[in-house]
């Protein structure tokens, strides 16, 4: 389904990033995982390289803060792959205590990335066009008063990436934007929850309530990404992903 394209995905070393270059692996793309933590990335690699072999993957250490970081990478992703189809701009954070840095991560890391990725792949440019999916969340469109600042990071990430779907028409980029939205998912975030939420930590058992109802897993994740990428009918949308329902969310129009 994906033979001959080439993917970047941040945040790959784990959870949800890991989950969705393993899929998009399976699907015949070659990928470039771009994370932060350099020990996590290679042992990502290694163990995909054993199923998909060694020349499928690219591993940079990138930190979707800095733009030297993304800049490189996108960079050597060309020169090693020959040019960019599809983006999954997932790295991302909960820290309500440095509230700056989950700003910096969440919001202006997607940003950051996804002007990279356009001056690669924008058609008006000699890119290939394609398709970039952000991870937002369910907490980027409903209030989450456990993590306010996680959701405001949340919101600028559906805002962005649905601004941007439209610039893409208006322009003529030929690039698809879209967002994911997934309710809680069991990975390395949930895990570190509780001690990541600052002074909202005392309203964990709202979380806890909501993870006894159900979670997703990362896998069921990467599949949502998958349809976002591949239904080329979806621009703007925001994919809403929970352990027993996906959907489509229906904005109000102004
Ligand atoms: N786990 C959950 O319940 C949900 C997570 N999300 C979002 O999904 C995305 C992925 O989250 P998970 O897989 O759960 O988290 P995770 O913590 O398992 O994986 C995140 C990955 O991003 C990397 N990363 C963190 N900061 C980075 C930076 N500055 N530059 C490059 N890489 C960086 C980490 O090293 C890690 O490999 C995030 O954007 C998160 O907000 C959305 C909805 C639910
Ligand atoms: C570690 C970050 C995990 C982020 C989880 C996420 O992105 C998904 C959020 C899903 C749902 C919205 C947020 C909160 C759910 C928890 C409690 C709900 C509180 C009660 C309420 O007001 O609805």
């Amino acid at each position: 389904m994906l033979k001959g394209k080439v993917a970047v995905v941040t945040g790959a070393a784990m959870g949800i990033g890991q989950a969705t270059t393993e899929l998009l692996l399976q699907k015949g793309a070659k990928v470039a995982l771009l994370d932060v933590n350099e020990t996590a990335g290679n042992s990502a690699k290694e163990a995909l390289d054993e199923e998909h072999g060694a020349e499928s993957t690219l591993f940079l250490q990138c930190n979707v803060e800095s733009d030297k970081d993304v800049k490189d990478a996108f960079r050597a992703t060309v020169e090693t792959f020959g040019g960019i189809d599809i983006v999954c701009n997932n790295a991302g954070i909960l820290n309500e205590d440095n509230w700056e840095k989950a700003l910096s991560t969440n919001l202006a890391g997607v940003i950051r990335v996804g002007f990279v990725a356009l001056e690669h792949m924008n058609k008006l440019t000699g890119g290939r066009g394609g398709v970039i999916v952000n991870t937002a969340s369910l907490a980027g469109l409903m209030p989450a008063p456990v993590f306010p600042v996680y959701s405001a990071t949340k919101h600028g990430v559906v805002g962005f990436t649905r601004s941007m779907a439209a610039a893409s028409v208006v322009l003529g980029y030929g690039i698809r934007f879209n967002a994911l939205c997934p309710a809680i998912v069991q990975t390395n975030l949930l895990t570190t929850m509780e001690a990541q939420m600052g002074q909202f930590s005392t309203l964990y058992h709202l979380v806890e309530m909501t993870v006894r109802s159900g979670v997703l897993n990362a896998s069921e994740v990467a599949e949502g990404a998958l349809e976002l990428l591949t239904d080329e009918t979806k621009n703007g949308e925001a994919l809403i992903l929970k352990h027993d329902e996906k959907k489509y969310m229906t904005f109000p129009s102004p």
